[in-house]
């Protein structure tokens, strides 16, 4: 069936053939007629006739259609006033060379019933070899900056990409000369502050959203570039690890609607940045912070859907790393995702659900290498009658500390001083389990992933704890988070007692948040893969769920009887 395919309000459209699904689970001969392979071999021309102004597309297979400039095309395929419908974001792994960018512009183009505004990461592993390159700078000389290991990898992969692409190198060569500048900046002061590690972070995504935006617009779908540091992204002045102020959304929204409205082109964003609101300088957002950026355009603009566009199948029932049998899970809570990634699911920002379930909108996880794959829907309430465990994270080398009150039993207020220390201390507490004189913690490692909680600090927090208990600390262990549905804590911890049992492990602590999502179990560092993989083993790839669901009709049966 032929369908009128059309990108970006009026920007570019395209007659092909396609089914006549357009859900976002792709139907395979819409990704083979219009992924990249179709969108590359569009010829677009421009053509001026008089006053209205029109672009002309041809495709290979000889469809055309002619796309009039006018209110009328600024209709949405819902008929509603075509503002932007969802954001779609794609991480380093996703616009990793010339090729992906390609694919990846297919698969913007593929979904032409939306109106997407997107947000871009740096390009594969541009940002951490731009931390490494300043951290050498440090200590390298001026004179040898230019041979930085670093600095050449990140030049030729933006070089090598604008080349590929068929860009003119301008769209990036300032920034190239200005890095250089800066990272001999950086040995000649020999230091890296937090502030001059978020601007040098920032050429990742400036870079890498200007060629997208150059190469959309060569193929004739009309992009803009925005750095998100000059659209209204308004952050603490955390430098590496900063939070997005309330400000933010209504600039955001009224700049990027603004120009929409004004002339409708596809908004390229950058990820992951921001501006300090007393500093006015370029903050991030912590690593990863690019999700967080998608989340809060679609909160700004109060879109239909946010998605995320990764590297694999959606969120996994563990981390494939550790479990290369790990499955896609198909639905989530806010909860649960928060959750996740908090406790060290690596596929999402710890912070980025905030604005996606204040705003109430779904986001969707899908894998950029696989967009047929359905991913996970990630909205505020999902269907959990069957529910029992989602999904298991690790997060390794945390800081436990057992504390005994060296006070009589009954003493008021010892939890309130424990606390009131770390509160002082700016150190956040991951899990606790407690009584009325003893209480045993475990300290976020990176306070939220980018800061390490290092041995001074630690040494502090020691020396001012022991002014009201006796203090052990136990370091290099691990969170093993289960995320499920803790209605049904009884049976995950039964069946996770005796699968770490016939391991031989010894569950240091537990803890069941008040989420009701998570269970979390904390082991040494050296038990803890072998613990996940048996956990995982015994969950999921054990047809756990029948066993559950036997037990569950004898008992309703058993109490019917009764
Ligand atoms: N529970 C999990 N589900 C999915 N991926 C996970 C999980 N835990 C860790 N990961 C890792 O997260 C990676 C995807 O996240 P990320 O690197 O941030 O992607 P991107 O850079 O494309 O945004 C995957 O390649 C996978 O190795
Ligand atoms: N480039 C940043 C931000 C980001 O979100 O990246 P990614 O989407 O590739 O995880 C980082 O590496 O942390």
């Amino acid at each position: 069936m032929a369908a009128s395919a059309q990108f970006g309000s009026g920007a570019c459209c395209v007659t092909v053939k396609r089914n006549s699904s357009t859900s976002l689970a792709f139907s395979s001969s819409l990704q083979s007629k219009i992924g990249f392979e179709l969108a590359s071999r569009l010829i677009c021309r421009e053509r001026n006739c008089g006053k209205r102004r029109a672009l002309k597309v041809n495709c290979e297979n000889r469809a055309s259609a002619v796309v009039e400039k006018d209110a009328a095309l600024r209709q949405g395929a819902d008929g509603n006033a075509a503002q932007l419908s969802i954001v779609m974001k794609f991480g380093g792994s996703s616009v990793a060379s010339a090729d992906r960018m390609k694919e990846v512009a297919g698969l913007i183009l593929s979904f032409p019933e939306e109106r997407p505004a997107i947000v871009l990461s740096a390009m594969g592993k541009t940002t951490n070899n731009l931390l490494l390159a300043g951290e050498k700078a440090v200590s390298c000389g001026v004179s040898n900056v230019s041979e930085l290991r670093e600095l050449s990898f990140v030049k030729e992969l933006h070089l090598k990409t604008v080349d590929e692409l068929g860009l003119d190198k301008t769209v990036i060569s300032g920034f190239l000369v200005e890095l250089e500048q800066l990272l001999k900046g950086i040995a000649m002061m020999k230091e890296l502050t937090p502030r001059t590690r978020d601007y040098l972070v920032s050429f990742g995504e400036c870079m890498s959203t200007r060629i997208f935006a150059a190469y959309l617009n060569k193929i004739g779908a009309k992009a803009q570039q925005y750095d998100a540091f000059d659209i209204g992204f308004i952050t603490t002045d955390d430098f590496t690890n900063a939070d997005i102020l309330e400000a933010t959304y209504p600039a955001v929204a009224k700049r990027l609607h603004g120009d929409w409205t004004d002339d409708p082109s596809v908004p390229i964003v950058t990820g992951f940045l921001g501006k300090g609101w007393k500093s006015g300088a370029v903050t991030t957002l912590g690593r990863g912070g690019s999700d967080l950026t998608a989340t809060t355009i679609g909160k700004a603009l109060g879109l239909r859907e946010i998605q995320v566009w990764k590297d694999v199948d959606g969120v996994l029932t563990c981390d494939p790393n550790i479990c290369p049998d790990a499955k896609p899970v198909p639905y989530l809570t806010f909860d649960e995702a928060a959750e996740l990634a908090y406790f060290g699911g690596q596929v999402l920002h710890p912070q980025s659900m905030r604005p996606a379930r204040e705003g109430d909108i779904p986001v969707r996880v899908k894998n950029s290498y696989n967009p047929r794959a359905p991913g996970t829907v990630i909205t505020k309430a999902r269907d959990m009658s069957k529910a029992v465990l989602t999904s298991i994270v690790l997060k390794s080398n945390v800081t436990m500390l057992d504390i005994v009150s060296t006070r009589m039993l009954g003493q008021y207020g010892f939890l309130a001083k424990v606390f009131s220390i770390f509160e002082d201390l700016e150190i956040s507490v991951d899990c606790v389990a407690t009584s009325e004189v003893s209480t045993s913690l475990t300290l976020d490692p990176s306070k939220l992933w980018c800061r390490e909680l290092i041995q001074q600090e630690l040494d502090h927090v020691i020396e001012e704890l022991e002014k009201i208990a006796v203090v052990h600390l136990l370091q290099h262990r691990s969170i093993i988070s289960l995320i499920g549905n803790v209605q049904r804590s009884s049976l995950i911890l039964e069946k996770a007692f005796n699968v770490l049992r016939k391991n031989g492990v010894n569950v240091q602590m537990i803890s069941q948040g008040a989420s009701k999502v998570n269970i979390s179990l904390i082991v040494h560092d050296s038990e803890a893969k072998q613990c996940v993989r048996a956990l995982h083993s015994a969950f999921f790839e054990n047809d756990f769920q029948s066993e559950v669901e036997a037990a569950d009709s004898i008992e309703t049966s058993s109490a019917t009887l009764n």
